[in-house]
């Protein structure tokens, strides 16, 4: 790898689309290796229009980023900066291999013929073997369900062997091993000297794993260590919402008084919850059944919420909810 130190340094940004709207202004940060960090908010806060910047996608009106204490293009030239996109932001139709995106991981250090070296395919098969889909190297992407999908473009990263990581919602559509899969791993490379940005919703899961936060709405509202910035004042006037923290354990499900947010369905040996939130386009609330299935809704919170408390119903998991 590359001798520089992972940084991300973003100084006073403005980005204005074409239609007018300032998605970010007077944004300012500075994250250094060694770091995970979440970007939270709300949505349309900015947070890709963020990630896009720092990939040198949009070009800001005004500021500057530097990556690794370089221009953007430098960084990119020297694969420095890894892209984990939202599932949504894919063409999974494509008709291309698991082992073919891992290998577009290789990409930047390949000359214009693309034709892999023997290290190009032992960096592949080691970040395949990393995230545990060796085994799916011949698939199509368009066969694979939603954790697998992350899991490649988390090899693809790992090929391309960068500083600084960039994941977009990683954990959304992902079941519970999955996602503590991918904990781990961040973490790991992490501890490695990396630097992690996580854009995610899933508030709940930013004390468990990230030493940093970034707060936005179109500018910074907070940021800082997560001990010190992901407080419940700071949750409040990023979301403008009252924040409330729902313990289930059991019947003892939560320390508030809407009832309307979580209510209990069957009885103690199949424990299943109704969970829901303003955001949610479902019907209200989720079904969590003793398989695991959690219907009519696809918000990784909730299927977070539902299945832990149906692997262990009396232990205590907090989940932090924001109610508009
Ligand atoms: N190409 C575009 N042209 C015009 N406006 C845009 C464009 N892309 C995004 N926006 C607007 O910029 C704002 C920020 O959008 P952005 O996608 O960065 O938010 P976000 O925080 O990532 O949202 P979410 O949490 O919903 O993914 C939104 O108001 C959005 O409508």
């Amino acid at each position: 790898m590359n001798d520089l130190t992972a940084s991300i340094e973003v100084h006073d940004v403005a980005v204005r689309y074409n239609n007018g709207h300032t998605a970010l202004h007077d944004v300012s940060f500075h994250l250094q290796g060694g770091t995970t960090c979440a970007l939270v908010g709300v949505n349309g806060g900015g947070k890709s229009t963020l990630f896009k910047s720092i990939m040198g996608l949009i070009k800001p009106q005004q500021g500057q980023i530097r990556l690794c204490g370089l221009p953007i293009s430098h960084a990119l030239k020297q694969n420095l900066v890894a892209y984990v996109p939202q599932s949504e932001e894919v063409d999974w139709l494509f008709p291309v291999s698991v082992y073919d995106v891992v290998m577009m991981g290789r990409y930047g250090y390949m000359n214009f013929l693309r034709i892999p070296k023997q290290l190009d395919k032992e960096k592949v098969q080691a970040a395949m073997q990393r995230v545990d889909i060796a085994h799916l190297a011949d698939r199509q992407i368009s066969e694979l369900s939603g954790g697998q999908k992350k899991r490649v473009f988390l090899a693809r990263a790992l090929a391309q062997q960068s500083k600084i990581i960039l994941l977009d919602e990683p954990f959304t559509g992902v079941d519970v091993k999955t996602e503590k899969a991918i904990m781990d791993l961040l973490d790991a490379l992490r501890h490695e000297g990396h630097l992690i940005l996580i854009s995610t919703h899933n508030l709940g899961t930013v004390p468990e794993f990230c030493d940093q936060v970034v707060m936005i709405n179109r500018t910074v509202l907070a940021a800082g260590s997560t001990e010190s910035t992901f407080t419940q004042q700071n949750l409040e006037r990023v979301f403008g919402g009252v924040l409330r923290q729902i313990r289930l354990a059991g019947k003892d499900l939560h320390d508030d008084e809407d009832a309307r947010a979580i209510t209990i369905l069957a009885d103690d040996e199949i424990p299943a919850v109704f969970y829901g939130h303003k955001d949610c386009d479902a019907p209200f609330g989720c079904v969590c059944k003793q398989n695991g299935d959690v219907s009519h809704c696809q918000d990784s919170r909730h299927k977070r919420v539902a299945n832990q408390n149906m692997n262990a119903q009396r232990q205590k998991t907090i989940e932090i909810k924001v109610e508009k």
